[in-house]
């Protein structure tokens, strides 16, 4: 399972582009993995627009992730669902979910990574690692030193989010995240294909460096 770019759909943020337009241009991008992630719509239109993602995300052999809601992820065929720590215990979603269906998790110390690996998360996030303006109950960023600690700590995929950008990319691969999660570095950007493509590249040829 890829995460090196792992882009996170939002209509505020997009520039007035649906959630399927932004997933169908930053997989164009190459993006590995999509997430839909949006609290103002209803479980019927969450699934509309998740049905739609999976198609697209499927014939760009990305990963297609939902945001809080395994209900709507396991409707829609889905590769995983996100959770955090508000959200659906991982435990109750494992027990309801198919063999290989992805688990995600947000964690913010070695701890609560330690504790969301043994309840069966698939891949941790840092959330957030930098302070952010596109999650209003984000939090201040947890920094590259927790995401270094995390990085010796726990074994799983682990991905960086929150405030992650072109120029920071580097320095986050380098600390040790697996792959970045982002909104405004990709779809709120006027090109988001050339955008995830840039950003991608980065995250290439950050990890080449380290070989
Ligand atoms: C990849 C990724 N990491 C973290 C989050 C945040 O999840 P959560 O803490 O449940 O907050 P909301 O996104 O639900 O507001 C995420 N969605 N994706
Ligand atoms: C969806 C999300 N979750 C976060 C967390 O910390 O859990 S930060 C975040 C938003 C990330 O947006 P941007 O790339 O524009 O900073
Ligand atoms: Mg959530």
């Amino acid at each position: 399972m890829a995460y090196d770019l792992y882009v996170i759909t939002d209509e505020g943020i997009g520039q007035g582009r649906s959630h399927a337009e932004l997933a169908a241009r930053a997989v164009a991008g190459g993006a590995d993995a999509i997430q839909l992630r949006d609290k103002t719509l209803s479980g019927r239109d969450l699934f509309t627009a998740a049905s739609t993602i999976r198609e697209i995300a499927s014939d760009a052999g990305a990963l297609f992730i939902v945001n809080d809601r395994l209900d709507v992820a396991l409707a829609a065929g889905a590769d995983g669902v996100h959770l955090g720590e508000s959200d659906l215990p991982i435990g109750e979603a494992r027990r309801l979910a198919p063999p290989g269906f992805i688990i995600g998790a947000s964690v913010g110390s070695v701890a609560t990574a330690i504790r969301a690996a043994a309840e069966g998360a698939d891949y941790l996030a840092l959330s957030p690692t930098f302070a952010t303006g596109s999650k209003d109950d984000a939090g201040p960023g947890h920094g590259l030193a927790t995401l270094a600690e995390i990085r010796t700590a726990v074994a799983l995929p682990l991905v960086a989010i929150g405030g992650i950008t072109a120029k920071n990319v580097a320095d986050v691969i380098a600390a040790g995240a697996d792959g970045v999660a982002v909104i405004s570095a990709v779809v709120g950007q006027d090109d988001v294909t050339a955008a995830a493509r840039d950003l991608r590249a980065r995250i290439v040829a950050a990890k080449a460096n380290q070989h």
